[in-house]
Order: structure tokens, then sequence, then C-alpha cells
């Protein structure tokens, strides 16, 4: 049994106008990675190759040691959460319920009626009167009442207040309980990301710039403020980014390149990737 949850070889898909990768990635079980990246950097392409709604034209991918993402087996193993609830509008909570018991070979009817309690679903409105918080309730109920090992979660939060998004993120923790559990989440709130993953991946124009331990990133990196005159002395190759201020300018560096006594920042989740995309020219 390998010990990532996800992996990808080479992976590649050329749209017009956009590569996406060579990717490798390697998402280790029992973690949570969060995918990070600009609009239109590939983190929903990525994601539908590996759910296999989109053909790639290069490389491998690997889900719990199946290659084939529309396995059977994979179906129940892969708990899937997009930012809109794909189901018909028509369809009200029994509806869904009653589908998800054919889908899934192990589907938790019981679980799913504690989650609509937790989560105050109505069971006998359509779907199409649900508000967009009811409506990713209800996805991130189908998606943990069927017994998964992985979770996919593209965008899942978005457009949601921080109460609802604080009780996903709990929920979330709570899948995670189990230590062969594995979640892949792209994200835009970079906070949410800060609260609950391990690992930041981070795509930029079709390719993985970094894929690192939260941890370890905010240790290797930092941010300090210096004159012009100052920042000459500091290797070129320590700069990931800067921002030129009126009174100097802000850096974004490699901790270990910089002389001791200049004092440094730990950096947000934000602030890397800001300063990753500002500062690429200068690298
Ligand atoms: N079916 C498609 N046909 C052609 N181009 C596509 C298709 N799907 C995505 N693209 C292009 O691929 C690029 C990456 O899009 P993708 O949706 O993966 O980005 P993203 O990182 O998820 O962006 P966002 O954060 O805005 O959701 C974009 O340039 C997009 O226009």
């Amino acid at each position: 049994m390998s010990n990532f949850a996800i992996e990808t070889k080479n992976l590649v898909k050329r749209f017009d106008g956009f590569t996406l990768g060579p990717i490798d990635l390697c998402i280790p079980r029992g973690a949570i990675v969060g995918y990070i990246g600009q609009n239109g950097a590939g983190k929903s392409t990525t994601i539908k190759l590996l759910l296999g709604l989109l053909h790639k034209d290069a490389g491998e991918i690997r889900i719990l040691d199946e290659k084939n993402p529309k396995s059977m087996e994979l179906k129940d193993k892969l708990g899937v959460v997009f930012d809109d609830l794909l189901m018909p509008e028509e369809m009200t909570f029994t509806d869904v319920e009653k589908f998800c018991s054919k889908v899934y070979s192990k589907w938790d009817k019981a679980r799913f009626h504690r989650l609509r309690e937790h989560f105050h679903l109505p069971e006998a409105q359509m779907i199409k009167h649900y508000s967009r918080g009811m409506r990713m309730k209800l996805s991130m109920a189908v998606a943990l009442s069927h017994t998964a090992e992985i979770l996919i979660l593209d965008e899942a939060t978005s457009g949601l207040d921080p109460i609802v998004r604080e009780e996903i993120l709990e929920l979330l923790l709570d899948f995670m309980q189990d230590e062969n559990h594995t979640i892949f989440v792209s994200s835009h709130i970079l906070s949410d990301l800060e609260k609950i993953a391990d690992y930041i991946a981070f795509i930029h124009n079709g390719k993985i710039l970094f894929m690192e331990a939260k941890d370890e990133l905010k240790e290797n990196y930092g941010i300090c403020t210096l004159s012009d005159k100052d920042v000459k002395n500091i290797e070129e190759t320590a700069i990931i980014g800067k921002r030129i201020h009126a009174f100097g300018q802000e850096l974004l560096v490699k901790r270990d390149l910089i002389p001791k006594g200049i004092a440094l920042q730990k950096p947000s989740i934000e602030d890397i990737m800001i300063y990753f995309v500002k500062g690429e020219k200068r690298r």
C-alpha cells in the first residue's frame, strides 16, 4: 500500500492557450493538503483530472493505488464537494437520500440524517429553494455519508459566511480523526487553510511552484522591512519578492540566507502567495 493517497506523475492537460503541468503531486495519507493559486492557475483542472471528469493528455494518476479514477471502488472511497451542488434542482433532501443509497454501496443513512439535523436542512423542500449555504451543507453531508477515505473539495467554502465555514472546517477536522483519511482542498480562503491544512501546494500558471508542510513554510520564510541601501547587502537568491515603499522595501526572504540580526516576521500563507506571484520576475 502506497503512503500516498493521491499521486500524479508528469500529469499534463492542454487547452487552447493554457497547459497544466507536467504535475507531480504526492498527497500523503492522513494529511490535509490545501491547494492554492490565482484564478485560472489550474486548480479545478487538476481536480477534474483526478476525478476522471477530464481526459489527461499525458502522465499518470493514482488514487488509493487505483489507476482508474472512475472505478466503482473509488466512487465509494472518494467524497467530492464542488463549489455548487451538482444535483437536479427539483430534488428534495429525501430524494437525494434515495438516490445516494442506490449510488453508493456503503451508504450510511443514519449518518446522513444526523448531518441533516446538525445542519438544520429541511427534508421536503426542493434544492432549488435552498440557500447557497444549505446547498453546500447538503453536498458535505453526502460526501461524509458514504464512508469515503478521501475528501476532495474544490472551492467548497467560497461564498459561505464565517459561521457556516467554521462548521464545515469542524466537520473536516472530525473526518480526519481517522488516521487513514485524507483531504485535498482547493480554496481562495487562505485563512481557512491556515487553520486546518498540514501541507500547502501552490500552483501558478499551470505548474506546481511548491508543496511544503505549512509549519515549515512559515519557518523557512520571513518578512522584513529594509532601507534600499540594506537590501543591497542581501543576496538576490534570498529574495522571493518585494514591495517597494516610500521608506524602503518589504521583502519575503528565505530565512537561512539572511544575515543574522535582521528581524524577520512569520509570513501568512497569503503573504507567501502574494510575494511568490508578485516577485516571480525578481527570482
Ligand atoms: N474545458 C475547458 N476548455 C478550455 N479551457 C479551459 C477549460 N477548463 C479550464 N480551462 C482553462 O484552464 C485554465 C485553468 O482553469 P481552472 O479552472 O483549472 O483554474 P482555477 O485555478 O481552478 O481557477 P479559479 O480559482 O478561478 O477557479 C484557465 O485558463 C481556463 O480558461
